[in-house]
């Protein structure tokens, strides 16, 4: 089992491995000394609680704690306020106190909400992640950003909110679809463009599906070393946002029948192509991020047109007044924070 510590205001770590779902409730008593006899509510979705609610379950049990479940629909239309409403709501009802601890067992939308309603229970309550998909393991249970989607588009409610760990079992990425998968091998990419050209390499060359755990390690270490700069996304951490601005849209404009992975393809390779029109990058860096992509099994077509994202695009957090902050490849390995004008990403998008 690796294990890395995430430098936050409040550190905290992360284990990788194989085998650790049977465990988990074990691992987690051990890291968290007054975890046992507390209550814990696992938020799970419809299709991973079916699969891994009751092995979790029976390990919090085993490991002291009284165990209660919470099933969500699954999907990303469950990132809305009703359904954290309902959730929150539910514990109170079981009357859920200050000490005890919520769990998120699931993808990037279990653990968006759940980390939500622990930050707003009461106040604040501690949460624990276990990601089931490789975009939850790489990306969203690490870091402490939290949301649910509002109609005007993706995340604009939310909180930064920690885990007190997060357990990282990747046997579980067996159930996953092919199409799942892939969307975390965008968030996974994603890394190394930003900072890690091997990265990129070893991930083009199909590393996730020989050496998934190292990858996944690297992948976090990243993402710990960035959050643990810019914890609270005023600066460093926009870099995080790599074909986020073009993705979300892109989500957004689908009414999220486009998942989040799959749109942050699309939204990567159109910040490489931003970059090499604006000069910042060569034209071969942006073929080889494209080519990449398409290697690795994405459909890269955006079915909007440049009106339509625009629109949605001016509603992204890392607009400041008029200007909005891209965050574009200046070679693989390098990325960084360009700012423009909305006149300016008007031009872009058009061009
Ligand atoms: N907080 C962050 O920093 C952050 C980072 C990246 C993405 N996100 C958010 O994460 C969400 C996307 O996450 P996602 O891609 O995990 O989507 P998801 O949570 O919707 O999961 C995708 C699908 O896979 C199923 N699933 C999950 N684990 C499974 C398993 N082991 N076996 C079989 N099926 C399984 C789910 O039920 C769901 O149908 C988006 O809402 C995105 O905005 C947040
Ligand atoms: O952790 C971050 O910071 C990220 O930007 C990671 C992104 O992959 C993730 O999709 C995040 O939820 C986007 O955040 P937002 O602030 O653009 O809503
Ligand atoms: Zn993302």
């Amino acid at each position: 089992m690796l294990k890395q510590i995430i430098q936050t205001g409040k550190p905290y770590p992360v284990y990788i491995g194989t085998g650790l779902l049977a465990r988990s409730g074990n691992i987690f008593t051990e890291a968290i000394e007054h975890l046992s006899g507390k209550s814990v509510v696992i938020i799970s979705d419809s299709n991973v609680m079916p699969l891994y609610g009751s092995i979790t379950a029976d390990s919090f049990r085993s490991a002291g704690c009284q165990v209660y479940t919470y099933e969500i629909p699954a999907g990303e239309t469950s990132k809305n306020w009703n359904l954290l409403g309902a959730l929150l709501e539910h514990l109170a009802n079981l009357q859920i106190t200050r000490s005890d601890y919520l769990v998120a067992l699931g993808g990037g939308v279990v653990g968006d909400l759940t980390g939500f309603a622990a930050s707003i229970y009461m106040r604040g309550i501690s949460f624990l992640q276990i990601p089931t998909t490789l975009l939850a393991a790489v990306d969203s249970s690490v870091g402490g950003k939290t949301a649910v989607d509002l109609q005007a588009g993706k995340n604009l409610a939310g909180t930064f909110w920690q885990p007190e760990a997060v357990l990282c079992d990747t046997d579980v990425f067996h159930t996953l679809s092919r199409e799942i998968f892939l969307d975390g091998v965008a968030e996974s990419i994603k890394y190394g463009i930003l900072r890690d050209r091997q990265l990129f390499l070893s991930i083009l060359n199909g590393g996730l599906e020989h050496t998934c755990n190292d990858i996944v390690a690297a992948c976090i270490a990243m993402k710990g070393e960035i959050v643990s700069e810019d914890e609270f996304d005023r600066g460093t951490r926009e870099l995080l946002n790599l074909g986020h601005t073009f993705g979300h849209a892109i989500e957004a404009c689908s009414h999220f029948a486009v998942t989040h992975g799959h749109a942050v393809a699309i939204g990567i390779h159109m910040a490489g192509q931003t970059a090499a029109k604006l000069g910042i990058c060569s034209k071969e860096c942006s073929h080889d991020i494209t080519n990449a992509l398409l290697k690795l099994g994405f459909s890269l077509d955006c079915p909007y047109s440049a009106e339509e994202l625009y629109e949605v695009m001016l509603r992204d957090k890392k607009r400041k007044g008029g200007t909005i902050d891209l965050i574009l490849p200046y070679a693989i390995g390098d990325c960084r924070i360009y700012p423009v004008t909305i006149e300016q990403l008007k031009e872009i998008m058009h061009a």
